[in-house]
């Protein structure tokens, strides 16, 4: 093995003395120490990069150690970020290394302490915080490299202010849902019952109810307003149900209402099962006899698709292993407190074996082919498997791109994409784009705006705009992607910043939306600060220039037809059955044809004729549910 002193030299050889140099002062941060991230560390640190910070707001999962190998088995719900440090410090005592066990969105990360960076790293696994990252590294102009995994496809970007594509200067896929119908009332495939029992049965019983559940969006014009009505009495009838958990009759009661009760309601509707086969009710009496021999151990077997009775027992095994749990947890709380609740977590045996089970009762009920356990725990935690070699590859090439930025040779650094085995090129690499004009992030014209959060209201900037930036009566106030004002949205008007949510170092981006003589997108970052006067003051007078004339849309990452790419948390989709080199293909493990997405991450086949069957992302990898 290379002594520290002998990998320098090699460095040293390798890179140049100019750039080996000014490694080992680079002051760089590194969002993330997942996946992508405990590569990375470990290049950089090898590398001999001189000062690394590293922030990441989780703590270790059993999960994690097969692939995130500056983890250990006794590390185990200790902070990534603190563990990371430690184990990739021991690679080479001459590096610094500081670790946050935080929120990369704390305000305390603000833009002056972007700005103490040479470069940033994203090892992130999600789009909110990768687009955190991305405006703060603009606000503060410093190079971004920008890096996501899914299965086998890759992407590295770079992104360098007013140089560069951003990372929101080609859309992102919009959100995709469910319709709750499909849920509800009529499934037709596993991964339906799956939602249901995660996001419908297990909620209304353990977590919080169905009305306050963001992923149930019920909109009141719908269509189905009658069936939207008559599935909502059923979630009220099912919550009733749940004041008798504990009492020995409470599996029954659940059982007979959601796989007999309920069943029997929606096989009344004739007109919904004229061109599909209607639901079949099941019988808790004939279940518990035939399940008499079965023990329940069953659930240890999860690589088997169970029996109805092994599905019975499991059901209500679980049932009473949650209700116990609730119990408990109601009992150490003091009164007074909002009710405990669970939530489902693919990682916890017994949230798993509760939906496992119903959603194979259901599949039954429903005429649907049932899945083993490990299959469900892949689909309702909407993984795809993360793989450690493109893990790997890719965060190497996160560290050759960051060499072009410091080298200052922006116009060879790349776009870099990794593809499936069986694709043409497993690595396919573009030039860099220039910014796209129309980006609502990274358009040209950017400027400070001091605002008293408590006295100012969004009228007071709509009224600066127009009588100091000479805007006219049509533009919007976006934060995100949320509009605030637009002239058909004037609700927000008399709100405080305050009241709005608008902080120090927020963001907001101003859109021109006149016809003619359209002003380019300006960034406004708001600085709070107590003003005696005027509560809203443009910090510095800024031309907010007119836009070119609509250029054409940049390119996307199309390649020619290659495959897609994929990052975690991007718009690309994954043919999830192409990735064949997988120990069990996405088919085996069941992902079928839906899209199957995990806290961000993407992989989706592009749906054919099954109407839309998407699982949405939001962000708190919960599923959204929606109207048909
Ligand atoms: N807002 C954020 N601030 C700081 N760190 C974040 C933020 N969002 C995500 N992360 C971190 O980014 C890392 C992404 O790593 P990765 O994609 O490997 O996910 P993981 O949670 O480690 O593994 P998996 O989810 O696949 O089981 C995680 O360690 C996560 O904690
Ligand atoms: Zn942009």
């Amino acid at each position: 093995m290379a002594t520290v002193a002998g990998r320098d030299r090699y460095a040293r050889q390798s890179l140049g003395g100019n750039l080996h140099a000014r490694i080992k002062q680079a002051r760089v941060l590194m969002v993330g120490a997942g996946g992508i991230g405990c590569e990375l560390l470990k290049n950089l640190v090898l590398t001999g990069f001189g000062d690394i910070h590293i922030v990441d707001l989780d703590t270790i999962d059993l999960s994690n150690l097969n692939r995130q190998f500056l983890f250990r088995n006794e590390h185990i719900k200790k902070s990534k970020a603190l563990v990371a440090k430690d184990s990739a410090g021991r690679f080479n005592p001459n590096v610094k290394i500081e670790p946050y066990h935080d929120n990369i969105k704390d305000p305390k990360f603000n833009v002056a302490w972007f700005k103490t960076f040479e470069i940033v790293f994203n090892a992130l696994d999600n789009l909110d915080a990768r687009r955190h990252v991305n405006k703060m590294c603009l606000a503060a102009d410093v190079p971004l490299i920008e890096s996501g995994t899914t299965g086998f496809n890759g992407q590295v970007q770079v992104i360098r202010k007013g140089k560069s594509q951003c990372y929101d200067c080609t859309p992102k896929e919009a959100p995709k849902s469910f319709p709750v119908c499909t849920i509800r009332s009529t499934p037709s495939q596993p991964l339906h019952c799956i939602v249901w029992a995660k996001s419908y049965l297990f909620t209304e019983i353990f977590g919080t109810s169905e009305d306050e559940a963001p992923e149930l969006d019920y909109k009141k014009d719908s269509d189905n307003a009658e069936e939207l009505s008559n599935l909502r009495k059923e979630a009220q009838a099912l919550k009733r149900i749940r004041e008798s958990m504990g009492s020995a009759d409470f599996p029954r009661l659940v059982f007979e209402k959601v796989f007999k009760e309920d069943i029997d309601r929606l096989r009344s509707m004739e007109d919904m099962w004229k061109s599909r086969k209607p639901p079949v009710a099941l019988d808790f009496d004939r279940l518990s006899t035939e399940a008499l021999g079965v023990g329940t151990a069953t659930a240890r077997k999860d690589q088997v698709e169970w029996s109805p009775a092994e599905n019975f027992v499991v059901f209500v095994d679980s049932l009473q292993r949650l209700s116990t749990r609730l119990e408990e947890t109601r009992a150490n709380v003091d009164t007074g407190n909002s009710p405990p609740i669970l939530t489902f977590d693919k990682d916890d045996e017994d949230t798993l074996d509760f939906v496992a089970a119903s959603a194979n009762l259901r599949s039954i009920v429903f005429d649907i082919e049932r899945r083993s356990k490990f299959d469900i725990k892949q689909m309702a935690g909407n993984i795809i498997p993360a793989i450690a070699t493109t893990n790997a590859m890719t965060a190497s090439i996160c560290v050759l791109q960051a060499f072009k930025v410091m080298r200052e040779e922006l116009s060879k650094a790349k776009m870099v994409f990794l593809a499936p085995n069986g694709t043409e090129r497993r690595l396919m690499t573009e030039s860099l784009a220039p910014p796209n004009p129309e980006c609502p992030v990274c358009s040209v014209a950017q400027a400070v705006v001091e605002v008293d959060l408590k006295r100012a209201t969004l009228n007071h900037l709509v009224e600066d705009l127009r009588a100091q930036l000479g805007y006219g009566e049509e533009f919007s106030i976006n934060k995100d992607a949320n509009i605030l004002y637009d002239p058909d949205e004037d609700i927000n008007l008399s709100k405080t910043f305050s009241e709005l949510g608008l902080e120090d170092d927020t963001f907001l981006t101003i859109i021109d939306e006149s016809e003619m003589d359209k002003k380019v997108n300006l960034v406004l970052s708001i600085a709070a600060k107590e003003l005696q006067e005027q509560p809203v003051h443009l910090l510095e007078k800024v031309t907010v220039p007119t836009a070119p004339k609509k250029a054409a849309a940049p390119e996307t990452n199309g390649h020619n037809g290659h495959a897609h790419p994929a990052t975690n948390g991007t718009t690309m989709t994954v043919v999830t059955n192409g990735n064949k080199p997988l120990k069990r293909t996405a088919d085996d493990a069941g992902l079928e044809d839906e899209l199957v997405k995990k806290k961000g991450k993407v992989a989706a086949k592009p749906n054919e004729d099954s109407g839309p069957i998407e699982i949405e992302d939001s962000g708190d990898g919960a599923i959204i549910i929606d109207d048909d």
